[in-house]
């Protein structure tokens, strides 16, 4: 296996470019295991797209895909910190070349296309991910409420509004007014979302901080974010809950809000561009920290 992260979202990778592995929710549970397992938000498994059974045909075209796993053993369709390190990881076993072109990367939301790309801090060679489309509640009438749903969070006095968020996977994305209820927030219990998604949710907590104005007259906002992940808990970094937390910052602010957002999150800085067609690119970071071998038998039960 190897050991990698996006802004500290980190993942347990697996070379299984044969599809030789049964990787049962079990075995992704004790390689996440922070304490007797390696330890990970989930497990990204490389796989070819034609060994695949039925979840190629979301992924026409590609070589190569990517088999998502939550730490509690779930399936989920995307992971955009996570394609970030795949691509990394496709490159550093020789299966991917940045200098002959994009690489398309399968995964069960779509296909999801990885370059290399300018770095905004100095956390290593950045990458951007074509995220496909973001979609919004229809309506503004969720929008001038605030959101289309009700979310309890620990940590708040009153329940808020959250927007629903499709990026692929789901998304629930309240704002919060000051950054001191964001550092309120207690994320080691679930938020409750009303009404309750029918396949869970992730939650993006966010305060919108302002925007700024480079030399050449381009504008950049600038949101600070924390996630409860379905599947994982609190983690330090969600490049799809990025991508749905500027677009709803977006949608809030109207015609006028930038299209370029910085997103900040306990684990780093990431770069959202949001498209008048709808779909959004993400940038940021992939690190891959150790290569190691696992003795399964020494795995928790
Ligand atoms: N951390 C990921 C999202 C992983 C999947 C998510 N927990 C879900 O179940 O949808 C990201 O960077 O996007």
């Amino acid at each position: 296996m190897t050991k990698g992260h996006g802004t500290q979202n980190d993942f347990v990778l697996l070379d299984d470019r044969d599809g030789e592995l049964e990787l049962t929710p079990a075995l992704v549970r004790q390689l996440c295991d922070r304490r007797a397992g390696l330890g990970a938000d989930g497990v990204i498994r490389l796989v070819a797209t034609q060994r695949l059974g039925e979840a190629s045909a979301a992924a026409p075209g590609t070589t190569w895909f990517m088999d998502y796993r939550n730490a509690d053993g779930s399936v989920a369709q995307m992971c955009g910190n996570g394609v970030r390190v795949f691509a990394r990881y496709a490159h550093r076993l020789g299966l991917w070349d940045p200098a002959t072109g994009p690489l398309d990367v399968g995964t069960r939301a779509g296909v999801r296309t990885v370059v290399t790309t300018r770095a905004e801090s100095g956390d290593g060679p950045w990458f951007t991910v074509g995220m496909g489309a973001v979609v919004l509640p229809a309506g503004a009438a969720a929008l001038a409420s605030g959101g289309d749903a009700q979310v309890d969070v620990a940590g708040l006095a009153v329940t808020r509004p959250g927007l629903s968020v499709d990026v692929g996977n789901p998304h629930t994305v309240v704002v919060l007014a000051q950054e001191s209820d964001l550092d309120a927030v207690d994320l080691t219990v679930p938020p409750v979302v009303e009404p309750v998604p029918v396949d869970g949710t992730n939650v993006e907590l966010v305060v919108p901080l302002g925007e700024m104005t480079s030399a050449d007259g381009r504008v950049t906002g600038r949101i600070r974010m924390r996630v409860h992940e379905r599947g994982v808990g609190e983690t330090r970094s969600c490049g799809t809950g990025a991508v749905a937390a500027a677009a709803a910052v977006r949608a809030w602010g109207g015609p006028q809000a930038p299209d370029v957002w910085l997103v900040d999150v306990p684990g780093g800085t990431v770069r959202v561009t949001l498209h008048a067609d709808g779909r959004a690119d993400l940038a940021g970071p992939a690190v891959l920290v150790a290569d190691a071998t696992v003795d399964l038998a020494a795995l928790p039960a």
